[in-house]
């Protein structure tokens, strides 16, 4: 079954963790509609469900109730081999930047086009180079994660995400792991490189200081979907 024309629209969607007298609903009746090349920020107290609607939307788990449509698959009912398809078109950035210690910057993000069969070593090897200039660290692209700084792994992880051109990227609290200006830089670069390409993000965020990035922002109260506004950077 096809979705919607947006990237993401969720329509009454639940989610309990466990089953029987133990279920625990941890999203009720979530409705959220992310427009192309829309950056929105999800933000809420600790426990709300922020992460669990993230990875809900990201097909890393199945949909319990509810309408979700994603890059036009709904999620609903779909097979598991649709749910990878779905999974190779997401940019995902977590709050580790989760790069492998045994690689360089360029062959971290290289990784990410090597389900792509269209692309030769040299090719991935080129855009991951290319990519890592766009982040602004081109000069320590043959350097291993553990010789860079916080930021700079950050924006590794943004190259990664952004290299195979995306639908959509889903962030979970990209700069929680940074200092005030370190998140603050990686997050506008992110935002840059995004309307650049007219990819749309989704991120989960507690971090007051960059909800100016966002053209809306979401807030989350006990798996419910409480005020939608308008963020700065729309206004
Ligand atoms: N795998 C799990 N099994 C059972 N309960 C879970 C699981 N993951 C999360 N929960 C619970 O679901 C609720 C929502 O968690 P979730 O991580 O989605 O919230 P969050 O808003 O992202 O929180 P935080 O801001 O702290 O990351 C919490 O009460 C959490 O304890």
């Amino acid at each position: 079954m096809r979705g919607g024309a947006n990237p993401i629209e969720l329509r009454g969607v639940g989610y309990a963790y466990g089953t029987g007298d133990l279920a625990r609903p941890v999203l009720r009746d979530v409705d959220l509609t992310v427009g192309p090349g829309e950056i929105v920020l999800l933000t809420g107290p600790s426990g709300s469900g922020k992460t669990t609607l993230l990875t809900l939307i990201g097909a890393l788990r199945a949909v319990q109730t509810g309408s979700a449509s994603v890059l036009g698959l709904q999620l609903a009912g779909a097979t598991e081999r649709q749910r990878v398809e779905l999974r190779r078109r997401i940019g995902f950035i977590f709050q580790q930047h989760n790069l492998l210690g045994f690689l360089t910057a360029r062959q971290n993000v290289a990784m990410a086009l090597e389900l792509d069969p269209a692309t030769s070593e040299k090719e991935r090897m080129a855009r991951a180079g290319a990519m890592l200039e766009a982040v602004g660290i081109g000069d320590r692209a043959d350097a291993p994660p553990a010789k860079l700084s916080g930021g700079q792994r950050q924006r590794v992880a943004v190259a990664r995400a952004l290299v195979g051109r995306p639908g959509l990227i889903l962030a979970d609290e990209p700069t929680a792991a940074l200092d005030k200006q370190s998140g603050g830089e990686v997050v506008r670069l992110l935002r840059d490189l995004a309307k650049r390409q007219g990819v749309p993000i989704l991120l989960v965020t507690h971090d007051p200081r960059i909800l100016d990035i966002a053209d809306r922002v979401v807030s989350m109260e006990d798996g419910r979907i409480t005020a939608a506004e308008a963020g700065a950077a729309a206004e």
